[in-house]
């Protein structure tokens, strides 16, 4: 895990509060952060909290903000109000230690054109204390990376390769990514997720990614979070929603009956013709069985993204 640790030379004097402790168990907590572009709010009072080691997958529809809430979460946004922390710290005012254990893969990064990779690679291996670099070349001969082509001469994979080998390159503890596999063929995008879950498996890296491909979520276990109006609607592990959310449909009375039952816990209520409703509903504990299991069915991932987004 790679919370921050505090050093053995602190002091009793220079000892954090135990708010601040709080905030250093975080990788990056963002509190009531509230972002406009002109009349336009994209995030509203929206809370969020990394824990060390997670794996985030962030979910939502075209344009709900999960760029924006991405560059602010890196600092890259100041928000209209709110606070966002990384590893203890005021994202717009990082040091250079703990700017050293971010990792960002924008989703589009048209920076550095004129360079070839390999000048690019150099060139931030010089800002890195840390530099990992049998990882960086175990990646560049798995993925053909062409070193000596300019950067705005590689395909759009290619460039989002390059831009994911500079992003692990320095072994950081966050890894924030976005839409990382948008322009990666089927098999770039396994390559990818196997590179991650190694990343997280050894060194207990921070991950958190937006993207729209569902199956790619399915590939590595880990949280989901959706991001709906503004906030984070939810955040579980994908296993969890699967097995705990569940739709059906009744009256009133019914869904009384049903939440006494099975206890369940109702997230939304649409009514339907006839004064019949449609629930969405959380389930304490999974299984279900008989008659229960027939009337609220799993859901596909799919089925599940257009409920919670
Ligand atoms: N620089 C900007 N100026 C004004 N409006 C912007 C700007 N950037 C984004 N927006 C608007 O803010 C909203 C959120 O955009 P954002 O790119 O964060 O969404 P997204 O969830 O990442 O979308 P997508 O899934 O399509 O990539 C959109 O309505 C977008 O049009």
């Amino acid at each position: 895990m790679n919370s921050v640790l505090i050093g053995a030379s602190t002091t009793m004097a220079s000892m954090p509060t135990s708010a601040e402790h709080l905030a250093l168990a975080h990788s990056a907590q963002l509190r009531g952060v509230n972002l406009s572009y002109g009349e336009k709010p994209v995030l509203r009072q929206l809370d969020w909290q990394l824990l060390p080691g997670q794996v985030i997958g962030l979910l939502g529809r075209n344009g709900a903000g999960k760029t924006t809430l991405l560059e602010t979460l890196l600092g890259l946004r100041e928000p209209s109000s709110g606070e966002v922390q990384l590893f203890g710290q005021p994202a717009q005012r990082l040091d250079d230690a703990v700017r050293a254990r971010i990792g960002y893969v924008p989703q589009q990064s048209t920076l550095f054109e004129a360079f070839t990779a390999r000048q690019l690679l150099a060139y931030f291996k010089s800002f890195y204390p840390r530099w990992n670099e049998a990882k960086v070349e175990g990646l560049l001969s798995r993925w053909e990376l062409p070193l000596d082509q300019q950067i705005g001469r590689l395909s759009g994979g290619q460039q989002q390769r390059l831009s994911i080998v500079r992003a692990l390159a320095h072994d950081p503890d966050l890894l924030v990514l976005d839409e990382p596999v948008a322009s990666l063929d089927p098999v770039g995008r396994r390559d990818f997720l196997r590179e991650l879950v190694e990343q997280v498996l050894e060194r207990g890296t921070t991950v958190v990614f937006s993207t729209h491909i569902l199956s790619d979520l399915e590939r590595v276990a880990f949280n989901v979070a959706f991001l709906r109006e503004g906030r984070i609607a939810l955040q579980a592990p994908l296993d969890e929603l699967q097995e705990q959310l569940r739709v059906g449909t009744g009256t009133p009375a019914e869904l009384a009956a049903l939440q006494q039952r099975l206890q369940a816990e109702l997230l939304r209520r649409t009514p339907l013709d006839a004064g019949r409703e449609r629930w969405l509903l959380r389930l304490p504990q999974a299984p279900l069985a008989g008659e229960a299991a027939r009337e609220l069915p799993a859901m596909n991932l799919e089925d599940l993204f257009m409920e919670l987004s």
